[in-house]
C-alpha cells in the first residue's frame, strides 16, 4: 500500500493522468472485456482521454504507457532504461539470456561482440540467400496466380523468412518452403504461436498456472523448445568442428564445408570466432544468440513483407511506381539475381516499406523496467516502474503525421526527411537497444518484395486487415491479396 501510494504521488507530481484506479486491483477492471483485437482501440481511447503519457497500475504492476516522442527519446537514449519488463519473461525458456532479453554488462558485452556479425560485407553475401529463397516463394505462388484466389501472405512470407534466417544465422538449409513439415520448422512455428497466445491469456502467462490448467499445451511448448535447442546445439557442434578443420588446414578466412568447398559465413561463424574478455563464447552462449536471431529474425520480417504486399495491392499507383523503378534498375530479365548495389538503388521501394512499417509496425510496442527513481523528460519516475512504449500509436499520431491513416510513401522522400521526428517513428526502436538486424531486415524485405513484383501484379482481394497484437503485429482476418502473372 505504501509503495503504491508513493508511486501514485510521484506520478501525480510528474503530471501523469490515467484511468480510474480501484483499491488493490488498480486499473485491472478496465481490461475485463478487452482482447488482443481491441487492445489498440483501448490504448487510443486512453491517449485521447489522458494524454500521451498515461499512468497505469495493474494488480502488482505499476508504471506508464507513452506515445510521446520526447518521452520515447528520453527512454530510448538512457542507459538506465535498457532493462526489459517481465512480459519478455515468456521468451526466457527459448531464448535464454540472448541479446533481446539480457541486460546490464552481459548485454553490453554481447552487443559489442555480435555487432560485427551484421557488417556490410557479411550482409552482402546474404543477399544471394534472400534472392534464392524469394525466387522459390515466387515459383510456388504461380499455382495460385489466377487473379481470383485470395492469398493470405502471412504464412507464405513466413516460410520464406524462416528459410532465409536459418541459412544466414546457422548456415543450414531447413527447406521450410519445400518441406513445411520439417521438425525444426514445425517447432519454431509452434513455439512462436504459443508464446504469442500466452501473452494474451493471463491464465497461460505464468508457468505455474499454465502447467496446472493447460498441461498438454505446456508440454507441447516445452517439447517444441527442446527440439529447437537440440537442433541448434547440433548445428553449433558441427559448425565448430568445421571451423576447427578450416583453421587446421590454414584456411580460416576461407571457411570450407565438409567436402572442402568454400562456404558462406553465417552469423553463427562470427560468434564461434568471437571472444569476450579473451574467452571464447560457450556453445550455450552461442545457442542463446542463434535462437534469438531465429525468433527476432523471422516473424518480424514476415509481418512487414505481408503488410507491404497488402498495401501495394490496395494502392495501384504506388505499385505501378515501384514496378517501374524495378524495371529501370533491374531490367526485364525476371531471373536476374539482385545484389546489394541494386537493392540500394530501389529508393521508392524503400519509402514504401518505411511507410508500411509506420502504419503496421511489426513490433507495435516495447517494454522496459526501471529499478530506481529516474528522471525522464524532466519527470521523476518512481523506481520499480514498468514502461510500455506505444510505437503503433506514436506512428499514427495526427500531430506528427498529417492524415496519419493514409498510405503516403512520400513522407519518407529525401526532400521530406527533416519532417519526421526520429522518436515518433521507431519501428526498429532507437538508441543503444535498437534492432541489430535492421539493415538485414530492410535488404530482405526489398529483396522479397521486388522479386514478387517482377513476377506478379498484386490485386486488392480478400478481407481488409484487422491489426491484432500477437507478440508481433498480425491481422485477425489474414493479410490478403490476389495475384496475377505479369506479362512484359
Ligand atoms: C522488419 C523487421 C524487424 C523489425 C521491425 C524489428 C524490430 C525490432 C525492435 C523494435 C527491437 C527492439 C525490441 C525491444 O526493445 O524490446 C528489435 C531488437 C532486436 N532485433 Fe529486430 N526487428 C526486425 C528484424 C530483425 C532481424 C532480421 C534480426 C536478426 C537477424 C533482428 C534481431 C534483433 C535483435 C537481436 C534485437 C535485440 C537487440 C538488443 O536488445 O540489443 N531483428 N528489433
Amino acid at each position: 500500500h505504501l509503495r503504491n501510494r508513493r508511486h501514485n504521488q510521484m506520478f501525480a507530481a510528474a503530471g501523469f493522468k490515467g484511468p480510474k484506479r480501484y483499491p488493490l486491483v488498480g486499473n485491472a477492471p478496465m481490461i475485463i472485456n478487452e482482447s488482443p483485437r481491441t487492445v489498440f482501440d483501448l490504448q487510443a481511447r486512453l491517449i485521447r482521454d489522458h494524454g500521451k503519457n498515461i499512468h497505469i497500475q495493474m494488480l502488482g504492476e505499476r508504471g506508464f504507457m507513452t506515445a510521446c516522442p520526447k518521452m520515447i527519446e528520453a527512454i530510448m537514449s538512457s542507459q538506465q532504461t535498457i532493462q526489459k519488463n517481465n512480459l519478455y519473461g515468456l521468451l526466457v525458456n527459448w531464448l535464454g539470456d540472448g541479446l533481446l532479453l539480457s541486460t546490464g554488462k552481459k548485454w553490453f558485452h554481447r552487443r559489442k561482440t555480435i555487432t560485427p556479425a551484421f557488417h556490410f560485407k557479411i550482409l552482402e553475401d546474404f543477399v544471394e540467400v534472400f534472392d534464392q529463397q524469394s525466387a522459390i516463394m515466387a515459383e510456388k505462388l504461380y499455382s495460385r496466380a489466377d487473379g481470383k484466389t485470395v492469398i493470405n501472405m502471412f504464412p507464405v512470407a513466413c516460410l520464406c523468412a524462416l528459410d532465409i534466417i536459418a541459412e544466414t544465422a546457422m548456415g543450414v538449409k531447413v527447406n521450410a518452403q519445400l518441406q513445411p513439415d520439417f521438425p525444426y520448422v514445425q517447432s519454431v512455428t509452434t513455439a512462436s504461436g504459443m508464446v504469442a497466445e500466452r501473452l494474451m491469456n493471463p491464465l497461460q502467462r505464468m508457468d505455474a498456472t499454465m502447467k496446472i490448467l493447460y498441461p498438454k499445451l505446456f508440454a507441447k511448448l516445452n517439447n517444441a523448445v527442446k527440439s529447437m535447442h537440440d537442433f541448434t546445439n547440433k548445428v553449433i557442434t558441427e559448425r565448430r568442428d568445421l571451423l576447427q578443420k578450416s583453421i587446421s588446414e590454414g584456411k580460416e578466412e576461407e571457411l570450407v564445408n565438409d567436402v572442402g568447398q568454400k562456404r558462406r559465413m553465417a552469423l553463427l561463424d562470427v560468434l564461434l570466432k568471437s571472444t569476450i574478455n579473451g574467452e571464447p563464447l560457450t556453445n550455450e552462449d552461442i545457442r542463446e544468440e542463434v535462437d534469438t536471431f531465429m525468433f527476432e529474425g523471422h516473424d518480424t520480417t514476415t509481418s512487414s513483407i505481408a503488410f507491404t504486399c497488402y498495401l501495394l495491392a490496395r494502392h495501384p499507383e504506388a505499385q505501378a511506381r515501384v514496378f517501374q523503378e524495378i524495371r529501370d534498375v533491374i531490367g526485364d530479365d525476371k531471373s536476374r539475381p539482385v545484389d546489394m548495389k541494386i537493392l540500394g538503388e530501389l529508393k521508392y521501394l524503400e519509402m514504401v516499406i518505411k511507410e508500411s512499417l509506420r502504419l503496421f509496425p511489426s513490433v507495435p510496442m516495447i517494454g522496459r523496467h526501471i529499478n530506481q527513481d529516474t528522471m525522464l523528460d524532466g519527470k521523476l519516475i518512481p523506481g520499480n516502474s514498468d514502461i510500455l512504449i506505444l510505437i503503433y500509436h506514436a506512428q499514427r499520431d495526427p500531430d506528427l503525421f498529417p492524415e496519419p491513416l493514409k498510405f503516403k510513401p512520400e513522407r519518407f522522400s529525401f526532400e521530406n526527411k527533416g519532417e519526421i521526428n526520429p522518436f515518433a517513428y521507431t519501428p526498429f526502436s532507437a538508441g543503444a537497444r535498437n534492432c541489430i538486424g535492421q539493415k538485414f531486415a530492410m535488404l530482405e524485405i526489398k529483396s522479397t518484395i521486388s522479386k514478387l513484383l517482377r513476377h506478379f501484379e498484386f490485386l486488392p482481394l480478400g478481407e481488409e486487415v484487422q491489426p491484432v497484437l500477437n507478440l508481433i503485429l498480425r491481422s485477425t482476418t489474414g493479410i490478403n491479396v490476389g495475384i496475377k502473372p505479369r506479362v512484359y
